[in-house]
């Protein structure tokens, strides 16, 4: 188990936002987490990280390779984001400052992490580009030089680019058209399989979840009602929620909703 979450509790003043949700990702796998909009999904994956606004607290553990990242210290959690757990976000435009240059932004946040040969730095972010399809010519370019679906593969680009053991995507696609996110998705997918690392990918697009994901876990009113593999969970739901989610997505075809064909089928 690379995260385990257990009895997490996000609070505001008035009210308890996710309430005892226990969570775990193994080393290596693509966990789905999807749900009603509005469930927590988004502050749970903020809490992992210590990124919860400052209006909210968190209670429970949540254990990253057995240590508990809600106990470490603010300078601790930096140095491990970006390194050891790495984020993608749905507004990727917001994690590019408009007056630096591409090449600026993969510098300073290897600079960040510690990297104090400028040569390293350079030939890393020249490779970071180009493993997701960027030539590194893009990085004299400035962010509003780049294309949506070219921006949110150079963030993705950083965001693997000091191999973290775990990313942590919360709608990283839903801004983008489905062929930019087809592009995303498959190389995800590519760098999960050269890296092993684990994913906790937030998403309402269960096309996503059929065709990546090994388990997942339903989300509803700030509490976990079904957790499971992927063929379980969409072919027998045992929640009358996550029953009604896959309703109402849309049907992709006449096999099981898992992708799987049905027994006895040809
Ligand atoms: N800073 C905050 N203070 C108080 N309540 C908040 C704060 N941020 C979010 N919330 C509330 O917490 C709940 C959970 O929000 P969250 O963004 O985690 O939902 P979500 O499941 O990710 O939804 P979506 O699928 O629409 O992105 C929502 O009701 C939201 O309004």
């Amino acid at each position: 188990m690379i995260l385990s979450i257990e009895e997490l509790s996000i609070f505001s003043q008035e009210r308890t936002i996710v309430d005892q949700v226990s969570l775990a990702v193994r080393k290596g796998e693509f966990m789905a987490l999807v749900g009603q909009s509005g469930s927590g999904k988004s502050l749970l994956s903020q809490a992992i990280g210590q990124l919860l606004p400052t209006n909210l607290r968190a209670s429970g553990r949540v254990l990253f390779e057995g240590n508990n990242l809600l106990e470490r210290k603010p300078k601790e959690i930096r140095a491990l984001r970006g390194r050891d757990i790495s984020y993608i976000f749905q507004d990727y435009q917001g994690a590019f400052t408009p007056f630096r240059s591409i090449g600026g932004h993969f510098d300073e946040y290897q600079k960040v992490h510690g990297e104090k040969s400028a040569t390293i730095r350079k030939k890393r972010a020249a490779e970071a580009l180009e493993s997701v399809g960027l030539s590194p010519e893009l990085l004299r370019r400035y962010p509003f030089q780049l294309s949506g679906g070219q921006l949110q593969r150079a963030s993705i680009a950083t965001s693997l680019m000091l191999s973290p053991r775990l990313l942590i995507a919360d709608e990283a696609t839903t801004a983008l058209d489905s062929m930019s996110a087809h592009r995303v998705m498959e190389l995800l997918a590519r760098k999960q399989a050269e890296t092993g690392c684990a994913i906790l990918f937030i998403t309402h697009d269960w096309r996503h979840v059929r065709r990546y994901a090994n388990r997942l876990s339903v989300m509803k009113e700030g509490q976990i009602v079904e957790s499971g593999g992927k063929h379980r969970i969409l072919d027998h739901p045992q929640h009358e929620y996550t029953r009604q989610l896959i309703e109402a997505a849309p049907v992709l075809s006449h096999e099981l909703k898992s992708g799987l064909k049905e027994v006895g089928a040809e």
